[in-house]
């Protein structure tokens, strides 16, 4: 392909993404594969190309753009070389017309960005959400340990017990310690978000939101396959995933439970570790939230947000503390999580949980980065290196 087809190909995908965010549609990822499955004759390098312009041009917009043409007009302003393949030729974008505009730039939507200000996101804190993060791995400790684990690429240590950092776009799928699970892809965040729950072999432990169970497996390396560890979700899909994962990664007291939204409670106390304790050391919850903290995956997520689903994400998120805390012993534990910086999914969740849980306690993190953030801490792209994470840690009265 040459540039100019490049960039059209881009406009065309974006066009695609645009929708996509308007219609609650399938994710920038999706779309791009796709695209691709239909054009086999793009060769390996024209799709990396035409991926890194859809993302640059993504990332250079704020607010939702018009369309794809003014998402990569947009992009031209940053990086001067694109304008002149606006030319027309072989499979080039159309010169651009008199009064043809270039979208709006900036960090997200003007509500959202006034959000994210009240939030004490700002700044290059709030720009920092939009670079580009990095391949972070965790060692799973039930195969492996990262002292003696030879890599193809050694990486560089981090400070979560056993995780490393590669350049984004490391071919970690290819390896042989991926495929045989000695290595997970984790975010150093998320890595310390399952330490923070400190759990212990011999402890039950419940996942709530385990989603495919990126978490669910750091927490059965941190109990050294030693006691009783649930995962449990309402989405079939994801939670199907955790199975082959877990079996990989040598995990062999994971039991996963599929819930039915609002029968949670009942189905969980179904789980005989709760029928014959009353209930579980600790509960690991990562809710369903904006993942403002995850952009630097996920550009195109701050086109899909409005007010009225984040209210949604703030009653969930309450819904499952409440839940949560009904699942834990005297004296147990909650690890309340969101991949949001957002304070109503953050501090907020947790204040209206504490004004109205009495006798339970918020306890400081013990964590090597991170800023306190009222009863919580908070990791940030631009302070931590991570993704942005809101952690807080709550123990029951005994
Ligand atoms: C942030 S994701 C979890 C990611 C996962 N822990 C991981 O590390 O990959 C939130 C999850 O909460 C799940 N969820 C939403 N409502 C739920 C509910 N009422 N009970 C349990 N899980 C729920 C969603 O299906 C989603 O998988």
């Amino acid at each position: 392909m040459i540039p100019g087809a490049r960039v059209q190909a881009a406009i065309e995908l974006l066009d695609a993404i645009i929708d996509a965010a308007r219609s609650n549609g399938a994710p920038a990822d999706r779309l791009i594969a796709d695209y691709f499955r239909a054009r086999r004759y793009a060769g390996s390098k024209d799709r990396r190309a035409v991926r890194e312009l859809v993302y640059s041009a993504i990332r250079a917009c704020g607010p939702v753009p018009e369309n794809g043409r003014a998402a990569m007009l947009r992009l031209a302003q940053i990086d001067p070389a694109i304008l002149p393949l606006f030319d027309g030729e072989g499979h080039g974008p159309a010169p651009i017309e008199p009064g043809e505009t270039a979208a709006e730039g900036g960090i997200a939507p003007e509500w959202l960005t006034e959000r994210l200000g009240k939030s004490d996101i700002w700044g290059e804190e709030a720009e920092a959400l939009l670079g580009r993060a990095p391949l972070d791995l965790r060692v799973n400790t039930l195969k492996a340990d990262r002292a003696t684990l030879e890599l193809p690429i050694a990486g560089e240590h981090l400070a979560a017990p056993q995780g490393l950092r590669l350049e984004a776009g490391t071919p970690v799928e290819q390896w042989d310690a991926y495929r045989e699970g000695l290595v997970e892809i984790q975010d150093h965040g998320s890595q310390w978000a399952c330490q923070a729950l400190n759990a212990k072999p011999g402890e039950t432990v419940i996942d709530l939101c385990a989603g495919a169970g990126g978490k669910t497996l750091a927490l059965a390396a941190a109990m050294e396959n030693q006691g009783k560890l649930l995962a449990t979700d309402t989405d079939r899909g994801r939670l199907s995933r955790l199975r082959p994962r877990a079996e990989g990664a040598g995990a062999g007291i994971i039991e996963s439970l599929l819930l039915n939204p609002g029968k949670e409670l009942d189905m969980i106390r179904g789980w005989p570790v709760m029928a014959e304790d009353g209930g579980v050391d600790a509960v690991l919850v990562d809710a369903p939230c904006s993942g403002t903290g995850t952009w630097r995956r996920n550009p195109e997520a701050r086109w899909r947000l409005d007010d009225r689903q984040l209210a949604r994400y703030a009653n969930v998120q309450s819904y499952l503390l409440e839940l949560s805390a009904k699942l834990v012993k005297p004296g147990g534990r909650i690890v309340y999580i969101t991949c949001s910086l957002l304070d109503e999914e953050g501090r907020g969740r947790v204040q209206s949980f504490m004004a109205t849980h009495p006798g339970w306690a918020a306890g400081e993190l013990d964590l090597p980065l991170g800023r306190i953030r009222s009863q919580g801490t908070r990791l940030t792209p631009f302070h931590d290196g991570t993704d942005g994470f809101f952690i807080a840690s709550l123990s029951s009265p005994c």
